[in-house]
C-alpha cells in the first residue's frame, strides 16, 4: 500500500508542468493506481473459501452449519422450502427398503400393498450419482455452446442454475401405507443385517420419523434439514459478513467427473476446506467401484495441495462422519483401505493413521488444520465453525501481508 500511495504523490506533484501526452500517461497512470487500489480494496473485503472434497463428505452440511451460526439460522419460512427434499428423502428410503425386500423375497402383506410398492419404485427410483453426474454434464456441455461463459462469474451462475435433479414429490398417503405394512417394519428393523447397499444414516434418520413428516402441519426441524441428501452438481456459495469483510464460501460439487471445474475456482482464494468423510474408508467409488473411496480422496487431497495456482494457500482439513467411523470400526478394520496399518484396532489409533496418510500427501510447508468432526451435531460444530471462521481470517490476514 505504501508503494502505490507514493506513486500517486509523485504523479499528483509534477502534473502542472507536463506536456498533453505526459498528462495523458499520468491520468492513465492514475486511473491504474485508481483501479489497483480499487482491487486491493475488495480483495481485503472479500474473503473467499474453498470447500471441496468427495461426494457426500459433508460439505453442504458444514455450509449449513455456517448459515446456522452466522447467517440467518433458518427461520420457518426458509425451513418449509426444504419440505420436499426431506419428502423426497423418505422415499428414497422406502424405495430402498422395497428393492431389498425384493433381493429377499419378501411380500407386503396384500397384492394392493404390493402394486402400489411397485409402482411407488417406479415413481420414485433411487437415482445413482452416475446418472446424475451424466445428465448434468450433458446439461452443461450444451449450455456451453450455447453461451460460452468467458468469466468465473459466468460459470459460477451456469454451474449453480443447472436444475437437473428435479424428482417428483411423493404423496404421504402411499408413504404412510407402506410404511405400515408389516413386512417393511420388519425389513427395516432388520437394517443392521444389510449385507450391500446398506441403509445410510439420513435415510434411517427420515424412515424414523416419516410419522411427524409425513403429517400436514410438518414444519422441518433444523436436525430435518441437516440429514438431507441432495448431491450438489454445480456450484452453491454462502456468504455472511463478519467486521466489515465478506466471506465467500464455496461448495463445489464433489463428484470425480466434475473435479475438473475446480481449477476455475482457484484464483483468489484464500483457504480451501478439504472434507472426508472418515466413513467411506470401508466403501469403493460409486463411479469407479474398483477403487477404495477413501484413497480416491487421498489422491484428490495431493492434486490439490499441490497445485501450483494453490502453492501460497493453506488447507483445513475436515475429517468428518466421526460418528459412523466409530461405529463401523466396531466391525471393520481400517486395513480394508490401508493393508499397511499395523497398530491396534482402536478408533484413536485408526484415525491418528489417516490423519498421517493426509499429512504424507501435502507439501511439508503447506500449513494444514485438522478437525475431526460430525457435521450434524449442532452442539460438537458451534465450536468448530467457530474455529475454522477464526481460521480463515487469520489466514487472510497473513494472506494480505504478502499481496
Ligand atoms: N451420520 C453423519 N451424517 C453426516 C455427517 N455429515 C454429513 N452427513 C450426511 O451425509 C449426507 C451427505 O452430506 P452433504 O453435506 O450433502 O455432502 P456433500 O459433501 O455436500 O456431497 P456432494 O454435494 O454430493 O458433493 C447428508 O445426508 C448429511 O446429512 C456426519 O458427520 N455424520
Ligand atoms: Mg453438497
Amino acid at each position: 500500500m505504501a508503494a502505490l500511495r507514493k506513486k500517486k504523490t509523485d504523479t499528483t506533484f509534477s502534473l502542472t508542468s507536463m506536456s498533453k501526452g505526459g498528462r495523458a500517461a499520468v491520468a492513465r497512470s492514475r486511473s491504474i493506481d485508481h483501479q489497483l487500489d480499487e482491487e486491493r480494496e475488495r480483495r481485503e473485503k472479500e474473503v473467499q473459501t474453498l470447500i471441496l472434497g468427495s461426494p457426500g463428505a459433508g460439505k453442504s452440511t458444514f455450509l449449513k452449519q455456517l448459515r446456522l451460526q452466522f447467517g440467518d439460522g433458518f427461520p420457518a419460512a426458509e425451513r418449509q422450502g426444504y419440505r420436499d427434499q426431506i419428502l423426497q428423502n423418505v422415499a428414497t428410503g422406502l424405495v430402498h427398503l422395497i428393492e431389498h425386500m425384493e433381493r429377499i423375497g419378501l411380500k407386503f402383506q396384500t397384492p394392493e400393498i404390493q402394486k402400489l410398492a411397485t409402482e411407488f419404485k417406479k415413481k420414485h427410483p433411487r437415482i445413482s450419482i452416475a446418472t446424475l453426474i451424466k445428465k448434468f454434464k450433458e446439461a452443461d456441455e450444451k449450455a456451453e455452446k450455447i453461451c460460452p461463459a468467458t468469466t468465473k462469474a459466468e460459470l459460477t451462475k451456469r454451474l449453480s442454475s443447472l436444475d437437473i435433479y428435479k424428482p417428483d414429490v411423493p404423496s404421504e398417503e402411499d408413504m404412510h401405507t407402506l410404511w405400515a405394512d408389516p413386512a417393511i417394519q420388519m425389513c427395516f428393523e432388520r437394517r443392521h443385517k444389510f449385507e450391500t447397499d446398506t441403509l445410510s444414516t439420513s435415510s434411517e434418520f427420515f424412515l424414523l420419523h416419516i410419522g411427524r413428516i409425513c403429517s400436514s402441519d410438518y414444519l422441518p426441524s433444523v436436525q430435518d434439514i441437516l440429514h438431507i441428501r441432495w448431491p450438489t452438481l454445480g456450484v452453491q456459495e454462502h456468504q455472511f459478513i463478519m467486521d466489515y469483510r465478506l466471506y465467500r464460501m464455496i461448495d463445489v460439487a464433489g463428484q470425480r467427473s466434475l473435479r475438473k471445474k475446480w481449477i476455475h475456482f482457484f484464483d483468489e482464494v484464500a483457504a480451501v476446506i478439504f472434507f472426508v468423510s472418515l466413513a467411506e474408508f470401508d466403501e469403493a467409488l460409486e463411479e469407479d467401484p474398483s477403487v477404495m473411496a477413501m484413497q480416491d480422496s487421498l489422491q484428490a487431497f495431493h492434486d490439490v495441495s499441490y497445485n501450483q495456482f494453490l502453492d501460497k494457500t493453506d488447507i483445513i482439513l475436515f475429517l468428518n462422519k466421526k460418528d459412523i467411523f466409530s461405529n463401523k470400526l466396531k466391525k471393520t478394520s481400517i486395513k480394508t483401505c490401508f493393508p499397511d496399518y499395523k497398530g491396534p484396532e482402536l478408533i484413536d489409533t485408526s484415525l491418528q493413521f489417516v490423519q498421517e496418510k493426509f499429512k504424507l500427501n501435502k507439501p511439508p510447508s503447506k500449513q494444514m488444520y485438522t478437525h475431526v468432526c460430525c457435521a450434524i451435531d449442532v452442539q460438537q460444530m458451534k465450536e468448530v465453525v467457530s474455529a475454522v471462521v477464526e481460521c480463515v481470517v487469520d489466514i487472510n490476514v497473513k494472506r494480505l501481508k504478502h499481496l
